[in-house]
């Protein structure tokens, strides 16, 4: 009895060690995004932590091009509520979703893409102003929807926060901040609001195909349904696991060219399985239609030489959505590159 007890014990932590090892292996293997805590940090007063969440911030972004930022400033009823403002909306039918268009390129209502079927996306443009997303909302709701204007503009305006906050970490770190106003004044904010389905199946199916994002930094939230996967510079895909708290950075190519290279902008994707919906929201920086996007002479040396010729934002996107840019994958090297 008592040696059969033994045997058993000894099995048991065994066991136990093997499946200590597995989860320390995987864990050690899995690869992760870096993530930094952005609690207690503000723009106007610097916070005694600023320097070392800044260090944090430029070593991610020039490795990885991404990180998680922990956040817990933005009030959680707010973080919980703006998923059901996006369900209210992706529900409207599809010829008063299609009412919203825009002027440019790929911000209005899109979905039905052949090659995309689980996905559609709505953008307001610079959302941060009330007034734009009011006249939105009366658009999709003849009758009013406050509690969306209110919901969407508040989410908007906690977003661009955090946007200023790491652009200004940034020039901090490449020690090119008299430029900061200029910078900051060069961009408009664009948010969009993504729906994938559910494909339906345990096969993974694309939600959204690998890209960068030409645009300066963007910032992702999303619910609790996994999907945004981001590479690394080995090539391997990232899969980001999603949490109320934390919210997604991802180096766009505007910002890699000012940076001339020292910022990475990394691939990413959604592969999409199960049943469920994902839901996303996204803002971006994105360079004034004008904009001359030229690194500072001040990033630019013998070590570092010149790695795009000061280009029109708007001029390389018509290059980029052309047929010829559609297919190439270095469009921007193509369209500038030295
Ligand atoms: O839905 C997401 O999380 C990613 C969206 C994205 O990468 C994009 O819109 O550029
Ligand atoms: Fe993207």
């Amino acid at each position: 009895m008592l040696k059969e007890f033994k045997f058993n014990l000894n099995q048991a932590l065994s066991l136990i060690k093997i499946r200590e090892g597995k989860l320390k292996m995987s864990s050690e293997t899995i690869p992760k995004l870096p993530i930094i805590d952005f609690n207690n940090l503000n723009l106007e007063a610097k916070s005694p932590n600023w320097e070392s969440v800044k260090s944090q911030v430029y070593k991610a972004l020039e490795e990885y091009g991404c990180f998680e930022a922990i956040l817990d400033k933005v009030p959680l009823d707010l973080r919980k509520t703006i998923f059901s403002s996006l369900e209210e909306l992706f529900d409207l039918p599809l010829q008063t979703k299609q009412l919203n268009v825009s002027k440019k390129l790929h911000h209005g209502y899109l979905s039905q893409y052949p090659m995309l079927p689980l996905y559609e996306s709505i953008g307001i443009d610079d959302a941060n102003i009330f007034e734009n997303v009011e006249s939105l909302t009366n658009i999709l709701w003849p009758d009013g929807n406050q509690s969306f204007s209110k919901t969407v503009h508040t989410f908007s305006e906690e977003l661009l926060e955090l946007d200023q906050i790491i652009r200004k970490m940034i020039l901090e770190s490449l020690g090119v901040e008299k430029y900061l106003e200029e910078h900051m004044n060069s961009t408009s904010y664009l948010l969009r609001f993504m729906k994938y389905k559910g494909p339906q199946t345990s096969d993974t199916k694309v939600g959204l195909k690998a890209h960068t994002d030409k645009n300066t930094v963007t910032i992702l939230y999303q619910n609790q349904v996994e999907g945004l996967e981001v590479m690394n510079k080995d090539g391997k895909w990232i899969s980001y696991k999603p949490s109320l708290d934390s919210f997604v950075v991802l180096v766009g190519e505007s910002l890699h060219a000012w940076s001339n290279g020292r910022l990475h902008s990394p691939l990413h994707r959604v592969m999409m399985s199960g049943n469920e919906a994902r839901y996303s929201i996204a803002l971006g920086s994105i360079p004034k239609e004008e904009c001359i996007i030229k690194a500072p002479d001040e990033l630019v040396d013998d070590e570092h030489p010149l790695l795009f010729k000061p280009y029109v934002y708007d001029e390389f996107l018509k290059y980029f959505f052309s047929e010829k840019g559609q297919r190439d994958q270095f469009a921007m090297r193509t369209y500038c590159g030295v």
